[in-house]
């Protein structure tokens, strides 16, 4: 499964965010270091389920033909700077990052967090002094596991069947770093590992993270910052986000006193919600604040993070190719998060290792025509998979 995890200095919003898009019991308090082992939980992708443009009826995996595909999320406790040399709750937090396909960053754009995460008056930090520091903690904290080894693996380089790449992809392999990354950023940047000192291998591990662990920037708590900074942090290819005011929806939705799809750039009051003058007011607010910006971002910051930094596309396999269901008749019964140039073939191995190996042929069920197993998947393809084994 794909797996996102939050970073940020403490105090961002992350465990906000967090909540609200798992809606998992977390502790949440405005005060630095609140997380401290990291929280797991499940997330989703929002897509449109394919039901209502094919005219399916009865489809019950999606909402109004919105559909929601699991995803592992994590949040990890706050980082400082420092953290890799061990500075506020160390770096064992960094660990937390490693299962992770891509990052969140969250920044408390409203600048009412110091550096350190201790609140102050909003506006009194600046928060784009915020935005670099994840990155320079997780090069360093990847220099640090590299600069541990590095004696020994250039010693064991100087022997025929063990290649420096083999060296890097052996202690990185953790951060899902291979032999190619390696050999490609060392290609990349024009340099020898095999004669370079590891001090000057910093830009070297910057590099193998940015094409291992994508960072998405996250501008939090939107709904009190100032509106020109926020302007600016927009531009800087990031998504703006309140995850108090998606929290305060998903709740209120939970409760029935609204109608809201995450992502949505807006919501409707029930008509029988029951709610008091301030409850009123408080969603009044929220829907003026989500107007204003098309929606909280929370869904869109997942959104944007699955589909263009890690290059997903959600297939739909089916067994009963007429009817797009599985045996069952459930319409529509999966949707799968694959890498863009995924095969019929791959998706095969996805459902099961044994309906892979016996791959015969696949069947693009929307115009009911075979397709090549090396045929590259597109977003949104519904296929039956036609295998010797079953
Ligand atoms: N105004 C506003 N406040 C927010 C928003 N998101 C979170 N907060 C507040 O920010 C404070 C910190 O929130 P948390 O979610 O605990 O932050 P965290 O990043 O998990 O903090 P640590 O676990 O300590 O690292 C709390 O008081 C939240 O209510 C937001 O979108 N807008
Ligand atoms: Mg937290």
């Amino acid at each position: 499964m794909i797996t996102l995890a939050l970073a940020g200095k403490p105090n961002c919003g992350k465990s906000t965010f967090f909540k609200a898009a798992t809606m998992a019991q977390v502790e949440i308090a405005n005060y630095p270091f609140t997380t401290i082992d990291a929280n797991h939980g499940v997330a989703y992708v929002r897509t449109t389920c394919p039901c209502k443009e094919l005219g399916i009826e009865g489809c019950t995996q999606c909402q109004d033909g919105v559909r929601f595909v699991p995803i592992a999320f994590i949040d990890v406790a706050g980082l400082v700077p420092d953290a890799h040399k061990g500075r506020g709750l160390g770096n064992q937090f960094l660990d937390n990052l490693r299962q992770a396909d891509a990052i969140l960053h969250v920044v408390d754009a409203s600048g009412a967090t110091d550096e350190e995460g201790n609140p102050v008056d909003p506006g009194s930090h600046d928060p784009r002094e915020d935005i670099k520091f994840l990155g320079v903690e997780m090069t360093m904290w990847v220099h640090g596991i590299l600069a541990k080894h590095w004696p020994r693996i250039q010693r064991q380089a100087q022997s025929k069947n063990y290649d420096i790449h083999d060296g890097v992809a052996d202690v990185l392999a953790g951060l899902g770093i291979t032999y190619e990354d390696s050999l490609h950023a060392a290609t990349e940047l024009g340099i020898d590992l095999q004669r370079s000192e590891i001090k000057d291998l910093v830009p070297f591990c910057e590099l193998l993270l940015a094409k291992n662990k994508p960072v998405l920037f996250v501008a939090n708590k939107m709904d009190t910052a100032d509106k020109a900074l926020l302007a600016e942090l927009a531009e800087m290819d990031g998504v703006v986000s309140s995850a108090a005011a998606e929290l305060a929806l998903r709740m209120a939705a939970d409760g029935g006193f609204i109608h809201y799809i995450p992502g949505d750039p807006s919501f409707t009051i029930n008509e029988d919600a029951n709610l008091s003058a301030q409850q009123r007011a408080g969603l009044e607010h929220l829907a003026a604040l989500m107007a204003e910006h098309g929606g909280t971002g929370v869904q869109q910051a997942i959104d944007r993070t699955v589909f263009e930094l890690l290059d997903q596309i959600v297939v739909y396999p089916v067994e009963d190719e007429r009817h797009f269901t599985d045996k069952q008749g459930r319409v529509l019964p999966d949707a799968f998060l694959m890498p863009k140039g995924s095969t019929p073939k791959d998706l095969a191995f996805r459902v099961h290792t044994d309906i892979g190996e016996g791959f015969l042929y696949a069947v693009d069920a929307r115009t009911d025509m075979r397709i090549k197993e090396s045929t590259e998947l597109k977003h949104g393809d519904i296929i039956k998979i036609v295998s010797a084994k079953k």
